[in-house]
């Protein structure tokens, strides 16, 4: 479980979280919604400890992120809005690989994780391939991928669908569905609920730094437009 408490990040004068208390069940796929600056992607960075809390405290599966930075990123995956900003290696094999070998994991452990996380997302047999010369989607699944190799009980996407034409957003999809039944916790950054509020089981959504709305989307879908988010068909 993801147990955050009294979370406070600033920016200068800017108050990006405002004392967040939130917990976040294992397995569940969860929506954080709010409008531009309301704090989603620094909220989402304190949980793997690439932001540490100036007030308050994250633990992951009771281990407190601050105190243990790489068991937090061991077990949430991280994959951000631009994956170009987030590849260390020129191929496909050697960008998945980083992660694990930053573990310490022998060699055997390695590969076994890279050809697990590839075929995940479909890119089994590409290894070789230059990241370089990957269409956007493409670039996309290595990024995940390259999370998935770490085995996280949990993986945060903070809006990964920018970029990606309808096929590409299609086949993320597919891979989130995939990971959520094999029991990854998925959580999703987004202001776009469009295909994802029928998969989510529980929607955050921020106002000003603050976690204002909880629930399950199609029961809090009314209180979305008071903090601009727009109401997608179906959700109501
Ligand atoms: N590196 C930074 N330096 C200064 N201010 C920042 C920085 N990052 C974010 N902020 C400010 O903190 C507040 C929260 O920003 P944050 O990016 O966490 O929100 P967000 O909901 O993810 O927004 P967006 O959807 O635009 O990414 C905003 O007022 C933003 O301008």
């Amino acid at each position: 479980m993801i147990r955050v408490e009294n979370l406070t990040a600033t920016y200068g004068e800017v108050i990006a979280v405002d004392d967040i208390s939130v917990n976040i069940d294992d397995g569940g796929f969860v929506l954080v919604v709010g409008a531009n600056g309301s704090g989603k992607t620094t909220f989402v960075r304190h949980l793997n400890a690439l932001l540490e809390p100036e007030e308050g405290t994250v633990e992951v599966d009771g281990i407190d992120v601050t105190a243990d930075p790489i068991a937090a990123r061991a077990n949430i995956g991280m994959v951000f809005q631009q994956p170009r900003d987030q590849f260390v290696a020129a191929t496909i094999g050697a960008d998945v690989a980083f992660g694990p070998e930053n573990l310490g994991l022998d060699r055997e452990e390695v590969d076994r994780r890279v050809e697990s996380a590839l075929q995940a997302v479909n890119l089994d047999g590409r290894a070789n391939d230059r990241i370089d010369e990957l269409s956007g989607g493409e670039q996309a699944r290595v990024a995940i991928a390259g999370a998935l190799a770490m085995e996280p009980s949990y993986l945060v996407l903070d809006e990964p669908f920018t970029g990606l034409d309808q096929p590409a957003r299609e086949s993320v999809l597919d891979q989130l569905d995939a990971l959520q039944a094999d029991g990854t916790g998925i959580l999703v950054v987004t202001h776009d609920l469009r295909d994802l509020h029928s998969r989510a089981d529980r929607l955050l959504g921020m106002h000003d730094g603050r976690i204002v709305v909880d629930g399950p989307p199609r029961e809090v879908a009314e209180e979305l437009p008071g903090i601009d988010v727009r109401v997608v068909e179906g959700l109501r």
